[in-house]
């Protein structure tokens, strides 16, 4: 038996950190996916393992089903699905991964490979199995990787089993109907809360349901967009762990409650009125570039906000500059520390000056591109 399943990335156009503390945020689907092929073998193949392939890096990680179903008796905790994962159980799985002596310089990748296996054996216990994932997204970058890769693993793990069923066709790829991407949902923002400790779960639901939302305390409105919403991304290369970041932002709470609260009250009020400038119908009084203008001061009034809660940075500023000489305005996107940039394309702008920033941009050593929004959410194809 075997499945095949994509999820995509994101990009958040308002309300990052501020939605984990209740505020309202908006986000996008973008088309870079990851990508999973789950086959779990027929007893006559004599697979006796669970393992994980992951493409990009060349690495292969494979634990015995009977030394994990062992380990995990020992300790008289089998997890169960859509189960927060115990302290205990974190810490047994962590140990698992330690073993596999993953290298110096991936060791970042620790914390995917736990809410890996836990997503597994939540589903499918000790079932020998095989897993290959590849992505199309920058990891740790702030486009929603750690979420598209949990996305698109519970939906495999899930569709391997009689909890969901498929509802319709496009191009090949299969959707689900909503209660079954509720599940899905629930179930990768428990791998979520392995890899960011506190997510908000807009990341998982909008990789999971797509298009364009508007997302507060767990709940998501779809939102339409009556302007093209075209955005540069670019990316700082810098390194940075959202779960750090997230934490770091908690801890100025701690410090200074009022001041923070009224940040995130002004974020959720940001958030309010770009999705009512967004959605402003094509026949209303104010221009395309009215909107547009509006869109780039709210852009720059959260990125002000970013800044005082701690997660700007040095290159996030370079880019800012940069586009700034192009009377264009930035944001950083996700959880910031570096990672990546977004810059709104007016619709009248020339392709001449788009080309004139993305070369200064990358003069200055970073990656732009490119990314269609508002697109398809999960997608699954059995082989
Ligand atoms: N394709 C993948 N393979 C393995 N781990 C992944 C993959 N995609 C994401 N991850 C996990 O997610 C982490 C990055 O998540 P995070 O810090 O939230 O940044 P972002 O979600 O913005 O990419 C990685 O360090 C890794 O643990
Ligand atoms: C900072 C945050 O709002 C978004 C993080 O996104 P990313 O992992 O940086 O892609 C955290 C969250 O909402 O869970
Ligand atoms: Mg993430």
């Amino acid at each position: 038996m075997e499945v095949r399943t994509r999820a995509p990335g994101k990009i958040i156009l308002s309300g990052e950190h501020a939605v984990v503390h209740g505020s309202t945020a908006i986000a996008a689907a973008i088309d870079l996916y990851t990508h999973v092929l789950f086959r779990l073998p027929a007893p006559s193949e004599n697979h006796e393992s669970i393992e994980l392939e992951l493409k990009d890096m060349g690495l292969v990680f494979s634990w015995p089903s009977r030394r994990l179903e062992e380990a995990f008796t020992a300790i008289d905790i089998i997890p169960s699905t859509l189960e927060t994962c115990s302290p205990d159980c974190l810490k047994l799985i962590a140990s698992l991964v330690e073993e596999k002596n993953i290298p110096e310089d991936k060791i970042w990748l620790s914390s995917g490979i736990c809410a890996f296996l836990y997503l597994y054996i939540s589903v499918h216990r000790f079932k020998p199995a095989m897993v290959a994932i590849t992505s199309e997204l920058p990891l740790g970058s702030g486009l929603g990787s750690s979420a598209s890769f949990c996305v698109s693993l519970a939906a495999a793990f899930l569709s391997l089993t009689e909890v969901i069923s498929i509802a319709d066709e496009k191009n090949g790829w299969l959707t689900l109907n909503k209660s079954n991407l509720e599940i899905v949902n629930k179930l990768a923002f428990e791998g979520e809360r392995i890899i960011h400790g506190k997510p908000s779960g807009i990341d998982n639901t909008i990789s999971t349901f797509g298009r364009l939302i508007m997302f507060k305390s767990g709940e998501l409105i779809q939102i339409e967009s009556t302007i093209p919403l075209r955005m540069l991304i670019t990316n700082t290369k810098v390194g940075r762990n959202t779960k750090a970041l997230v934490s770091g932002v908690s801890e100025r709470v701690f410090r200074h409650p009022g001041a923070m609260h009224a940040v995130f009250t002004a974020i959720d009020f940001i958030s309010k009125e770009l999705a009512s400038t967004i959605e402003t119908p094509a026949t209303s009084d104010i221009s395309i570039t009215g909107r547009e203008n509006k869109i780039e001061e709210l852009m720059e009034m959260n990125q002000g906000l970013l800044q005082c809660m701690g997660v700007s940075h040095d290159s996030i500023g370079t880019v800012l500059r940069a586009t700034a000489k192009y009377k264009l305005a930035s944001k950083l996107t996700g959880a910031g520390g570096g990672g990546c940039v977004l810059t709104l394309l007016p619709t009248l702008i020339s392709s001449t000056v788009v080309d004139k920033v993305v070369e200064e941009l990358e003069s200055l050593g970073f990656k732009c591109f490119k990314a269609q929004v508002g697109g398809e959410g999960l997608q699954i194809c059995y082989g």
